[in-house]
Formats: C-alpha cells, structure tokens, sequence
C-alpha cells in the first residue's frame, strides 16, 4: 500500500513494496509481505496493530538488523541525504554502508534499553564511543557532548552521571541514556519501538516530550511502534494499522482514527481504551485469533475474524485511495484502478 503524501516535503525515508520472510525448518513465514511506509521530516509515523503483526521485522528489516532466519526478499528502503537516495535493502547488513547510516542517520531506541546499553561499559564511554566512530571528535570532545547530551535528556547531575554503569540508573534513567546515545549523531530519522511500555506512566509522558521536542527541534522523523492507540491519539501525524504483515489501512491520525474504514482497524479501535473518550468506554474484543504465520489464510488476512468478510475476500484486496490522505486495502471499498497491491 503506498502511503498518502501528507506533505509537500519529500520523504526521507521510503519503505516501498518490502517483503522478508523468515525460513524455518522448511517454512516460510511472510512477517513482511508488501509493506509500503513513508516517514516525513518533522512528522511522526505511528504503526500499530497486534501482536505478531510486523512492526518489529519492519523496524529491523530497516535498520539491516534482522535475525539470522530472516531475509529481505523483495522490495525498497530508500534512504534520501543531501539530495542522494540510497537502497539501504541492497547493502548487506555488515557493510561499511549500512554501518555508516546504523545509528548515526537512522537510530532505533527499544523498549528495553539493555538491548542497546551494554552493561559493562559506563553510560559516558558508549555515547563517546558513538561520537568517536561517526563524528571523529576527540575524547575530550566526546565527553563534553556525551554530559551535554545527558543535561539535555533531563539527566541530572550529568557530569556525575556519566561516568556510571548502566545498572546504576533507573529504568526511567537508563531510558534517557539510550535515548542520549541515539541523539548523539543528531540521527534524520528515529525508530522508537515500544520505547515506553516498561515504564511507568509519569515516566512515559517525559520520554515521549523528549522525543516530541527532539522532533520538533531537529526536524527528525519518527518511526513509532505500539500496539496502543493512545499513544498513536497523542504523539503520531499519521498512523499505518499493519495486519499479518501488511498495512491495510493508512493515513493521517486524524483521518483514520476518525473514520476508519478496515473492519480490523475499527475492530482494534472498539478492543482498546482510548484516551479521553471517558473511563466508561465499552471495550469488545477481536473476534478468533491470528492465524498461523506459517499457514496463512489466501487473500485478505482478516478475512476469517471478519464481520463483514464476502466470498471475494480469498483474494488480496486492492488499494483504494479514500481521499489524498487515507489509503485502505479491504473489498468492502474496491478501487476503480483495479488491484494495485499485489
Ligand atoms: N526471531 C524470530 N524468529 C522467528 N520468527 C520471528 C522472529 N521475530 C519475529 N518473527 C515472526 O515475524 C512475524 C512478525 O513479528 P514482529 O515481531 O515483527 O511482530 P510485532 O508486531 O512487532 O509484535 P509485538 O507487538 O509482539 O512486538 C511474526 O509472525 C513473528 O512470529
């Protein structure tokens, strides 16, 4: 599904048509089957849909960091510079390339920052390492900007801080940090992947403002990964719902969370709380359970937890373009341009 051009600016970064697939013991599993995103500078993408779903594969397939079963079969990553557009899908993960744009242009941050903190190096000498291998400053250089970068995500006493490990910060702490480690190259483009579930709420409100100014001040666009729409209500421009696999339903926040289209969109809405609409809100959930990712059903994924499922559903619905801004992928709204999807 092609995402809606929300602005005038040009994406920098454009995941056109990606499929990767895992291979286990003579499977395939199509965790990515299609997938079309576009990230804009200074706005937020937010991708959203259950478990299983493929909002990570899609983030690591990005970022070249996918597991060893896993491999991009198909399609584009375009990552636009200065003018210059590379196809980050056709450099291999550990090539000088894709080592260049990991954490420096594009940086990921992840619900638990012992994925990207390592616990035997302080907090001060893995941010200098950062600025050292991207940046070329010196060590008296790095350290300065490391404490910077500590001061300006709210790290008190930072002089002091960085010098620690990371097993003496607390969660909400250690969060911070590898938010200062991703900051520390002034990445285009930020994939923040569940960044908030394992914390606590006041907590979650602070590092989403941290990532809302580092937005705003930097013209950074976002990736941002949940499975809730409350956090997509608050902090994301446009929104992708992904199904087993697949984006069914795109476009700005305010179109598709006010008029969803998908039955799995609506289906996911009326399942969650959303904040604001009150404390009474009747919540209903989905109907069956995902299928099988090795034995996926033909056609429309959704098709057999589907209220409004037809017998045409065995076949990949078309994209159709509601408006300039929203895109969905389901029979229900057939596209007069024929199946451009698959
Ligand atoms: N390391 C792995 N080995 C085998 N299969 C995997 C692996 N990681 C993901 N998958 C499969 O890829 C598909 C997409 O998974 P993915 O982790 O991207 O979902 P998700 O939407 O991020 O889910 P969650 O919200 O639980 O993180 C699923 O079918 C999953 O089983």
């Amino acid at each position: 599904m092609a995402e809606p051009a929300v602005t005038d600016r040009e994406p920098v970064l454009e995941v056109r048509d990606l499929r990767t697939y895992f291979y286990q013991d003579g499977r395939v599993n199509r965790a990515i089957d299609g997938v079309s995103l576009a990230l804009y500078p200074g706005r937020v993408l937010g991708i959203v849909g259950e478990s299983g779903c493929g909002k990570s594969v899609t983030a690591s397939s990005v970022m070249r960091l996918l597991p060893d079963l896993a491999r991009i079969e198909s399609g584009e990553i375009l990552y636009r510079n200065h003018g210059k557009t590379v196809n980050i899908a056709s450099y291999p993960s550990g090539s000088d390339e894709m080592r260049a744009i990991r954490g420096s242009e594009i940086a990921m941050i992840f619900q638990d920052p012992i994925v990207s903190l390592n616990p035997v190096y302080t907090v001060g000498w893995q941010i200098m390492e950062m600025l050292r291998l991207h940046r070329s400053l010196t060590r008296a250089q790095a350290r300065t900007r490391a404490i910077e970068l500590l001061a300006e995500m709210g790290i008190p006493s930072p002089e002091i801080r960085v010098d620690e490990f990371p097993h003496q910060f607390s969660g909400g702490m250690r969060q911070r940090a590898m938010i200062a480690m991703a900051m520390a190259c002034e990445p285009r483009v930020l994939i923040a992947d569940e960044p908030t579930t394992a914390l606590d709420v006041t907590i979650q409100a602070q590092v989403f403002e941290l990532i809302d100014r580092l937005r705003r001040d930097r013209d950074m666009a976002t990736m941002l990964i949940t499975h809730d729409m409350g956090v997509i209500t608050e902090m994301a421009d446009d929104v992708a719902v992904m199904y087993m696999g697949k984006v069914v339903e795109t476009g700005t926040v305010a179109d598709v969370l006010a008029s969803p289209r998908h039955p799995y969109t609506r289906a996911l809405l009326a399942s969650m709380p959303i904040l604001g609409r009150g404390r009474r809100q009747q919540l209903s959930p989905i109907r069956g359970a995902t299928p099988d990712a090795y034995n996926r059903p033909p056609g429309c994924q959704f098709a057999p937890r589907c209220d409004s499922a037809m017998p045409g559903c065995v076949q990949q619905p078309p994209v159709t373009q509601l408006s300039a801004t929203h895109d969905v992928s389901c029979w229900l709204y057939p596209s007069t341009e024929g199946n451009d999807d698959d």
